[in-house]
């Protein structure tokens, strides 16, 4: 069947009928802004009928004051389209001119449209109204977690830190375990009371155990406590473990790695079932604890190699928090100098500034003892520096204004000195920097491979502490 082209009387059937029908304004102008034609929407938007305007000129209308400006005429005049904004009785309109050119170029008519968008526009600055009013109150939300988190003397600048202590006031809710996961001295331990803080048993106790701590002979009766006569040496009455006290509260155990595997069996027989059973009894014991863990060594590894038990790693590892390691952090490294700065300022009652040039290498230091390390130099510092002001030359050996590749050389030594006293020279740097990146004579043993003894001897022979 072959389709017939409509005739030309049915086209402009269709064309008026479209036209009128539009709820957009329309009108029609000849090339020389001269209106021809304008639909029931336009009438409506000017309140004028089509017959006080059709056959009147655009620029008369603009001089009898009936429009502002007329994108038909600016059309008409350019032979380009023009979009308008305006206003009109309290209105805002836009109106859009098109010219129509006919096969020699020659511009026969000005087709204007036009949409009433006072509705649209008020509807858009309630949108905008309603965003600022949200991005305030967020703001102001930012600023009271901001303070609240200062208050708890935690700071938190960079992305990844904001978003861990974020992660730890949302899971603080929950009554899960979390598992803090960091390297030595990141914040694992303030993380920890953060949690506590922000959580339901707030008003409870949170005890801190280091699994690392304990010998691995006493660890079990710690945790778990005994029974009267569990072993030699035991308490006639027997003694309440750690979990026992923390029943109610939140019990947090550090350096979870260190827990030997007879203790991993029970704690995770505690986390599926609620119960512990204190050495040398029969009968489990039913507690209501929350248990936080933290650890700086790589888990997957210890589990690898037999260390850790997978199945406890899987239900301690529900909800990891990843606490980044200082020199990931750089945005937190100045606003935490400043901190400990005022801290120990005010504690000491000796208030210092740093030059930029210490604070320029400050922030190039690698920090391997993290937060704790950048603490302790501030707290040296505030100590040491004989002026208000801290400069490069003040700081610790290992930090200076040329940053020293890890692993390289720990000190420069002058030429033409004797072998024995080279290294004196180095084992006091080596002392100096073990000082600053771990926080007992006990761990600085362990990191070393010596005794506790000599560390202490060595540490005053050289005048690291008095
Ligand atoms: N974001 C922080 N803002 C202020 N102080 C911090 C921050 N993070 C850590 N500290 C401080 O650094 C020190 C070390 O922190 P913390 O003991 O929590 O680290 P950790 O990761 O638990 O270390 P470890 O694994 O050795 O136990 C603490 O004195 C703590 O107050």
């Amino acid at each position: 069947m072959t389709r017939r082209h409509p005739s030309f009387n049915t086209l402009s059937r269709e064309l008026d009928t479209i036209i009128d029908s539009s709820s957009d304004g329309l009108f029609v102008c000849d090339a020389h802004a001269y209106v021809i034609r304008m639909n029931p929407a336009s009438e409506k938007i000017h309140k004028i009928s089509a017959n006080a305007v059709v056959g009147r000129n655009m620029r008369a209308l603009i001089d009898e004051g009936f429009i502002d400006r007329s994108a038909a005429l600016e059309a008409s005049i350019s032979k380009e389209r023009v979009s308008l904004l305006q206003n009109k009785g309290g209105h805002k309109l836009i109106s859009i001119a098109t010219p129509v050119f006919d096969e020699r170029a020659e511009l026969i008519r000005v087709v204007v449209s036009e949409r009433d968008v006072t509705e649209i526009d008020a509807l858009q600055r309630e949108l905008e109204k309603q965003e600022a009013i949200k991005n305030s109150l967020r703001d102001q939300m930012l600023a009271m977690q901001q303070a609240e988190l200062e208050s708890q003397q935690i700071i938190a600048r960079s992305p990844q830190m904001i978003r861990a202590v974020q992660q730890a006031m949302r899971v603080a809710k929950a009554d899960s375990s979390v598992f803090i996961l960091g390297e030595s001295g990141v914040g694992k331990g303030l993380i920890s009371q953060l949690i506590h803080t922000h959580s339901a048993r707030a008003g409870q106790p949170l005890i801190k155990i280091n699994c690392g701590a304990i010998p691995e002979s006493l660890i079990e009766a710690e945790l778990f406590g005994y029974e009267k006569g569990a072993f030699t040496g035991a308490l006639n009455s027997g003694k309440p473990g750690q979990f026992e006290l923390a029943d109610g509260g939140i019990l947090f155990l550090d350096e979870i790695a260190e827990l030997p595997l007879g203790s991993q069996v029970k704690l995770l027989r505690f986390l599926e079932d609620g119960k512990i059973t204190r050495l040398g009894d029969t009968k489990g014991r039913k507690l209501d604890v929350r248990v936080l863990a933290a650890t700086h060594q790589n888990m997957e590894e210890m589990v690898e190699q037999g260390r850790f038990r997978l199945d406890l790693y899987y239900r301690l590892n529900v909800i990891p928090i990843q606490i980044p390691a200082l020199r990931d952090r750089d945005e937190c490294i100045i606003p935490l100098i400043h901190h400990y700065l005022e801290a120990f300022g005010k504690r000491s009652g000796c208030r210092k500034r740093m030059t930029r040039a210490a604070l320029d290498a400050l922030c190039g230091y690698s920090f391997p003892g993290n937060v704790r390390e950048l603490m302790n130099i501030c707290e040296r510092l505030v100590v040491m520096t004989e002026t208000d002001v801290i400069d490069v030359d003040d700081l610790p050996g290992q930090i200076g204004p040329v940053p020293v590749p890890s692993g390289s050389e720990p000190c420069s030594l002058p030429i033409g000195l004797s072998l024995k006293d080279a290294l004196e020279k180095v084992e006091k740097e080596i002392l100096a920097r073990a000082l600053c990146a771990h926080h007992s004579q006990l761990e600085i043993a362990e990191a070393l491979g010596v005794n506790q003894s000599t560390i202490a001897r060595k540490l005053k022979k050289h005048q690291l502490i008095s």
